[in-house]
């Protein structure tokens, strides 16, 4: 590995491992960097590389010494799945952000990006929701296993970054779709989820669709090859511990 460090588009032969490619914000991410040049991913499906065991992730980039590490690989899905399955939320996240997070640092990765999410704020935070409202109120219910492990992967970047001045950087995106996104009837979000029902309703002739809950609920939503540019943006733009 090159010791320089030079900017993240500088060079396109720079290894950037973009972990959890195969998923949505992962190919996002692997679409736009093969459209700005970029020739050296360094990918591994989750069968290669389970992420969760530290002794694999530790071989891994210990082996293959990537320069830049982009982390979208996470245990992740909509209400109903963050729900019904709080422990898995809980430990698969704080397994995968801390294995990764600590390898990178451990072999010299020149900056590394940790994918948060919008649901680490507080359930009743002022809108628009300022950085600022991170841990002043109780998170919303639903979702608080991944949130606070998600929590924890900011702190961790912040961490090292206050400690050993090490380049480790959080984006806190809201709720994406776009290709690639999960269609399952009950783990998605509610996009792909209500594109799937209605489509079925269509091709179904059904007279009515369901949709969950009092339909009050409000949503921001994303195009993930929006969250892809904002992401490059932050490789070479941003360094600091604030998010
Ligand atoms: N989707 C959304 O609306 C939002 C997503 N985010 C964040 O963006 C990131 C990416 O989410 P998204 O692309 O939607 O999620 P997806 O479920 O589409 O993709 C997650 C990826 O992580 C991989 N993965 C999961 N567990 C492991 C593991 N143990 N080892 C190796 N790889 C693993 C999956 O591989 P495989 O499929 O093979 O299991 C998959 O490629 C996450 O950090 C998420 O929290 C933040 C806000 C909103
Ligand atoms: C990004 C964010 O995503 C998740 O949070 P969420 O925004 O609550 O997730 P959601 O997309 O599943 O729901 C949005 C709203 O939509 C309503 N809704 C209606 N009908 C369907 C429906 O058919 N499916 C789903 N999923 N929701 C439905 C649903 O009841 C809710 O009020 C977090 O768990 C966490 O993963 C996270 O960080």
């Amino acid at each position: 590995m090159s010791t320089d460090k030079t900017s993240f588009m500088a060079d396109k032969s720079a290894k950037i491992f973009v972990a959890g490619h195969r998923g949505l914000v992962g190919s996002a991410i692997v679409r736009k960097l093969h459209r700005l040049g970029f020739t050296n991913l360094l990918l591994r499906s989750h069968s290669d590389l389970d992420l969760t065991i530290q002794s694999h992730v530790d071989s891994f980039f210990a082996t293959e010494k990537p320069r830049f590490v982009i982390l979208a690989a996470a245990k992740v899905g909509g209400i109903h799945a963050n729900n019904t399955y709080p422990a898995d939320f809980i430990s698969i996240n704080l397994k995968i952000q801390t294995n990764v997070i600590h390898a990178a640092y451990a072999n010299n990765v020149q900056k590394l990006l940790f994918l948060g999410s919008s649901c680490i704020y507080p359930k009743h935070a002022p809108q628009p929701i300022k950085e600022s409202a991170l841990l002043t109120a109780p998170l919303e219910p639903t979702n608080e296993w991944y949130a606070v492990a998600k929590i924890a992967g900011i702190k961790m970047c912040q961490a090292y970054w206050l400690q050993y001045n090490w380049d480790a950087v959080s984006a806190m995106p809201t709720n994406l779709y776009g290709q690639n996104d999960n269609f399952d009837n009950d783990n998605s979000h509610v996009l792909p989820a209500l594109m799937r029902r209605f489509h079925a309703a269509k091709v179904g002739g059904a007279k009515e669709v369901v949709v969950w809950g009092s339909g009050r609920p409000l949503r921001e939503f994303l195009h993930v090859d929006d969250l892809a540019d904002g992401i490059v943006f932050l490789m070479e733009r941003y360094r600091g511990w604030s998010m």
